[in-house]
């Protein structure tokens, strides 16, 4: 298993549980969407796994090694977060060059000529390297965002509500190139997400959230969620 969430439980205030005793397992290579309502509680799940926020309970495991703040330095080379607000994540003084060349200082040399092949891979014009953030639409900065992730090389990526904000097209092209992505580096996905269309399109496995529990968990056979729990089924039935 690349990817454990261990009987993880969260609360901010007393009394208000936001996760309780979440088991989230993702496997080498597979698409795993995690749904559930706003609020349920998938930002927070995220962020624990990514070791933003602390669980007051549980584990996370990745290539069975247990994670912690300790290691986690590590752990970034082989597991990415991209989060929805693609503009918050990219500094607004930096050219799309800078911010994707940053993470990598310390790694590896990047040629112009690899650069170049990435850009075509998620289909960014070159001219697009001297542009600032803010000269860019809301879709090419996420793949910017999305390429800043893919320069690592991950094992994982986990996608926080990345397509939510942009137009039906432009969230395709973004879920076609995961799975591009998949297909061709075997990177494991956990895509979080209110859409079920858009998971639905895309996971193989999915986990539904409610109240912050994992109401109820199911492969994809021939194009269907195989949901047992009511409140899932129901979800997806309204989707039509
Ligand atoms: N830092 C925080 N301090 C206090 N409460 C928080 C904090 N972060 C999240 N919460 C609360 O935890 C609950 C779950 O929030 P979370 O953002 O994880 O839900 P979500 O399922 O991702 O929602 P959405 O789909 O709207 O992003 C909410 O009630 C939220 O108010």
């Amino acid at each position: 298993m690349l990817l454990q969430v261990e009987n993880v439980s969260k609360s901010f205030h007393k009394g208000q549980q936001v996760l309780q005793h979440v088991n989230v397992y993702v496997g080498h290579g597979e698409i795993v969407g995690l749904v559930g309502e706003s609020g349920s509680g998938k930002s927070t799940l995220a962020k624990i796994i990514m070791q933003l926020e602390r669980a007051n309970q549980g584990h996370i495991y990745f290539n069975d090694v247990e994670i912690t703040k300790k290691n986690c330095s590590s752990f970034y080379e082989h597991c990415q977060l991209i989060f929805q607000n693609a503009t918050a994540a990219l500094n607004p003084m930096w050219t799309v060059k800078e911010s994707l060349l940053e993470p990598l200082q310390y790694k590896k040399t990047v040629t112009n000529n690899d650069l170049h092949a990435m850009l075509d891979k998620v289909k960014l014009p070159v001219a697009v390297l001297n542009c600032l953030p803010n000269e860019l639409s809301g879709g090419e900065r996420q793949r910017v965002n999305l390429l800043r992730s893919l320069l690592v090389e991950p094992k994982l990526l986990v996608c926080d509500e990345i397509v939510s904000s942009l137009d039906r097209l432009t969230q395709r092209e973004i879920i076609d190139l995961l799975i591009t992505l998949n297909k061709e580096q075997h990177m494991a996905i956990l895509f979080i997400s209110h859409d079920l269309k858009a998971v639905s399109y895309l996971c193989e496995h999915l986990y539904v959230m409610k109240d912050g529990k994992i109401a109820d968990e199911g492969k994809k056979e021939h194009g269907v969620f195989q949901l047992t729990n009511s409140y899932a089924q129901k979800l997806f039935q309204a989707m039509g």
